[in-house]
């Protein structure tokens, strides 16, 4: 199955309440939530007493996106903020097997993300245990920036060896989805998409819809866990 999930990094954080609210009505599957320490990533951006409060406004579906050092350190911590699902950085974590498990232990859904310049061969020992794969179409950091063209194959290859081992494992793609090249990455093998500035910026509600049209019209998708 698609499934869109906004990226609030996009949102108007002066009214995040209210826009949350917006686009899960409008149909949002997943609310997918960038958090940045400044020293993974250059930005920082917010933390667990943001989810906390959004975590008051709705049921959605937590994504959270660590762009952090070392992210084993507050696994706990984002269970408790309302996270659903949790994706580290391969390139963040000393120990990578030991982070993946701890956000299963705390029966969390576990994902691994991958910068544009990461091989796929990371994934090697660690692929069977994850419920998703996240391909950053972009360099983490900052919304609003361009798709990266040579992520498509990435995708495409990715695809190809979690249908080949028979897994289950959803691939989210983050950074410059639009609706202009959104169905040429759901070719690709992509079934999550991440989008912020195409969400947030203009008329959220439409815009919203319109991805799911494009889902709606798209035949099947990949099954996912
Ligand atoms: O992880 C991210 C940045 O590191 C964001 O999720 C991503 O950039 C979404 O923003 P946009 O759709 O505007 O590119
Ligand atoms: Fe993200």
């Amino acid at each position: 199955m698609y499934k869109l999930a906004p990226s609030i990094l996009s949102a108007d954080f002066s009214k995040l309440g209210e826009e949350v609210e917006e686009i899960v009505n409008a149909g949002a599957d997943y609310l997918h939530i960038d958090v940045m320490d400044g020293i993974f990533v250059p930005s920082i951006s917010f933390g667990m007493p943001v989810m906390k409060s959004l975590r008051k406004r709705t049921d959605c579906f937590f994504d959270v996106h660590l762009m952090i050092e070392e992210p084993i350190r507050y696994m706990n911590e984002f269970k408790e903020a309302g996270a659903d699902g949790i994706t580290v950085h391969a390139e963040s974590c000393k120990h990578l097997n030991r982070t993946v498990q701890a956000i299963k232990e705390l029966g969390l859904k576990a994902a691994v993300a991958l910068n544009p310049a990461t091989s796929l061969s990371c994934l090697d020992y660690i692929l069977e245990d994850l419920d998703m794969v996240l391909i950053m179409t972009v360099n983490p950091g900052f919304g609003g920036q361009k798709l990266i063209e040579n992520t498509y194959e990435k995708v495409r290859k990715l695809r190809e060896i979690i249908d080949g081992k028979g897994l289950k494992a959803d691939i989210q793609v983050d950074g410059g989805i639009t609706l202009q090249n959104v169905e040429r990455m759901m070719d690709s093998g992509a079934n999550i998409f991440v989008a912020g500035t195409s969400v947030f910026k203009g008329d959220k509600q439409k815009n919203v819809k319109a991805f799911k049209e494009v889902f709606a019209n798209a035949n099947g998708g990949h099954e996912g866990r």
